[in-house]
Parts: C-alpha cells; sequence; structure tokens
C-alpha cells in the first residue's frame, strides 16, 4: 500500500527542531569516567533524520535556531555540505549554546547519552522565525517532540504544524522523546498528545507512545484507535529489535522485522529508521518496503560510530534488504 502526498514541491521533506553536537566516546566498551576522547558529529534527531534524507537523495530544508559561534557555524556548514538547505536555520543573538550529546559506549548492549541542554539555543526558535512560505514549498514537515519542551520553540512548532495543514504539507510528528528536557512526564503528554492528534504520520518507540498515553504497558491496539479518531493516517510503532509496526487508518498492519548486524552501539537507530522510511514514502515504494528500509538503515547505523555521519546510501539499504537475515521474534 502507498502514502499518498502532494505531487511537486520544491523539498521534500523540511525538519523542524534541533542541530546539535554528538561527542562519541572514541575508545568504547568502557565508561564515560575513562573516556579521553570523544569524536565530534552533527546531530540531534531531527538533523539526523534530515541528514539521513539528503544522503538518500531527498531534497531535504530544515527550521531551527544554532548558536553564532563555532559549533554553530560547523552545524550550518556540515548540513549545507550534505546538500540541506539551510537558509531557514537562524543564528542565534543572545548567546544561547549549542546542545551536546556524549555518548558512552559501554557494551553494544549498555549504552547511554549524557546531554548537556541547558539554555540551548535550539529550544529559542521563535514563532516568528518560523516562515508560512517556506513551509509551503514542503511535502512533508518533520516536527521532534523534543522542540516542544519548552517555549519559545514549542509555540514556533504548533506555528508550524498549523502552517503545513493550511499548505496541505503533510505532517509527520515524531516522538523522539528525551526525559531531561521536559519539566515532567505530564507536561510532555500534554503536548506530544496535541500535535500527535493533529499529525498525519506518527511516529515512535512503544516506550514514547505510553509517555504520551500517561500510563506503562500500553497496547498498540488502544494507540491506534485513539489516534485514528484524530488526523493520523498512519502511525509506526518500534519496538526496538524485535522490529516494528505500520498501521493505516484504512485498517491494514505492517510487521517489520529487525535485520541481524554487528551492533556497536544502539543509538542512531530510530533516526536512521526515520530517514529511510520516509525516503521509501516519498519515492512511492509502499509501506512494506518502507519499514523495511527503516530497519536496513538502522542496522547499518547501529553497527557504526555515529548517527549522522554513518547515514547510509540507497544502495546500501538495498544491497543489506537483499542479504541479510532478519531477527525472528525474540
Ligand atoms: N540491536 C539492533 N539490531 C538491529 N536493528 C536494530 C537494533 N536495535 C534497533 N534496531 C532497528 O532500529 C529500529 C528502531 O529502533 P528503536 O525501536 O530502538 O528506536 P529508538 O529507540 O527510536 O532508537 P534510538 O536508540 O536511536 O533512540 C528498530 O525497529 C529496528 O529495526
Ligand atoms: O538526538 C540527540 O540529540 C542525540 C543524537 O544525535 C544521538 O546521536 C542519538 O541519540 C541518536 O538517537
Amino acid at each position: 500500500m502507498k502514502y499518498e502526498l502532494t505531487a511537486a514541491r520544491e523539498y521534500d521533506m523540511i525538519a523542524l527542531g534541533r542541530a546539535c553536537i554528538d561527542l562519541n566516546a572514541t575508545e568504547y566498551n568502557r565508561p564515560m569516567e575513562e573516556t579521553m576522547t570523544f569524536t565530534k558529529y552533527v546531530g540531534g534527531s531531527p538533523a539526523n533524520i534530515a541528514i539521513g534524507g539528503s544522503k538518500l537523495g531527498l531534497k531535504v530544508g530544515f527550521i531551527g535556531k544554532i548558536s553564532g559561534d563555532q559549533h554553530g557555524r560547523f552545524i550550518e556548514q556540515y548540513m549545507r555540505g550534505v546538500g540541506i538547505d539551510t537558509s531557514n536555520m537562524v543564528v542565534d543573538k543572545e548567546g544561547h549554546k549549542t546542545g551536546l550529546a556524549f555518548t558512552e559506549i559501554k557494551s553494544p548492549e549498555e549504552c547511554s547519552i549524557l546531554m548537556y541542554r541547558q539554555e540551548v539555543a535550539d529550544l529559542y526558535l521563535a514563532p516568528e522565525e518560523v516562515n508560512e512560505e517556506y513551509i509551503k514549498q514542503a511535502k512533508i514537515l518533520l516536527v521532534s517532540g523534543t522542540a516542544l519542551s519548552k517555549s519559545p520553540s514549542r509555540e514556533a512548532v504548533l506555528k508550524a504544524v498549523s502552517l503545513a495543514k493550511r499548505n496541505d504539507v503533510k505532517v509527520v510528528f515524531e516522538l523522539d522523546y528525551r526525559p531531561y528536557s521536559w519539566n515532567s512526564p505530564e507536561e510532555t503528554a500534554v503536548y506530544c498528545s496535541l500535535v500527535a492528534e493533529q499529525a498525519d504520520v506518527v511516529i515512535g518507540t512503544r516506550d514514547e507512545y505510553d509517555v504520551m498515553e500517561g500510563k506503562e504497558g500500553g497496547k498498540n491496539e488502544d494507540t491506534i484507535s485513539h489516534l485514528f479518531n484524530h488526523s493520523p493516517e498512519l502511525v509506526v510503532i518500534k519496538h526496538g529489535v524485535e522490529g516494528s509496526y505500520a498501521y493505516t487508518k484504512s485498517g491494514e498492519t505492517f510487521r517489520g522485522r529487525a535485520y541481524k548486524t554487528q551492533v556497536l552501539k544502539t543509538f542512531g537507530a530510530g533516526d536512521s529508521y526515520a530517514s529511510a522510511f520516509l525516503y521509501a514514502l516519498i519515492s512511492g515504494k509502499g509501506i512494506e518496503t518502507a519499514l523495511k528500509y527503516g530497519s536496513a538503515s538502522a542496522s547499518i547505523v547501529v553497527s557504526q560510530h555515529s548517527s549522522s555521519e554513518a547515514m547510509p546510501t540507497v544502495e546500501e539499504i538495498e544491497q543489506l534488504i537483499a542479504e541479510r537475515p532478519v531477527i525472528e521474534a525474540i
């Protein structure tokens, strides 16, 4: 089954949210206390998704606020270098800093992220910096849940979503739950539900839907029966190595399996999954194939050191789908 998008727009996808820096432990298989060197990459979930999409050949734009310093310039130059339109990335003038994510790779199963996100520039994106003329040129607007965690970025997202809906731009909402960005899980539930109910496509892990629903151990069937009473037409629920499901409002369910891989670290899985899933949808490949693309891309990125730089090409994804066995039910 194919997912219909508005044809012929300047941009396949415009992503909105944080573009930050990942500092990934260069010496892995040890705790961060013993890690002396880190390798710098562009990071931040929506930036990673934009980079992944651009590497797959999509025409991608980005809306976000970056710091007016060396880190902000590094991010803008890197994103422009991979082909992303950065004309709507605003430079902060008030001294706010780039968010940093230090990653600890203790073992393939034990990875964590230590985020430095106080007063970060990305959460200062203001509604007046979101431009209707830009958004209306996209087929898809991708918004990240973390951008809803503080004002004025929260209002910038709400404005972008309403402009997208007014201009027939499909809204894709990536729940992207980062607890330390929020005051409380209750606050997260309020704002994520508000946007999920207005979105056309929602993507998240089972745990992220549980936070949005304010419960533990939620069932996919309950999630979709609620969301399909609102705007969403397609809901993707990820279950880590156990794979993922895509549900359509018209009643179909598709299952995606994860591919066997040599895992180096687990972060980056969700962003690489989203970029390849959306690439396949935008290319008219059908939902079942989109699940394969997402899973294949994630299995490549978890085997590599970064989240952004490691984003694969279409050829690498297609070769992996053709050759690699899937992980059967766990
Ligand atoms: N260990 C693994 N081996 C192979 N594929 C994996 C593994 N972990 C995750 N994946 C793939 O990545 C997809 C997304 O993973 P997951 O559900 O963990 O998302 P996420 O929590 O958003 O990721 P992240 O850790 O980046 O936040 C899964 O549906 C699966 O296809
Ligand atoms: O999303 C972030 O801010 C950090 C990411 O860049 C990091 O690589 C990651 O967690 C990806 O899942």
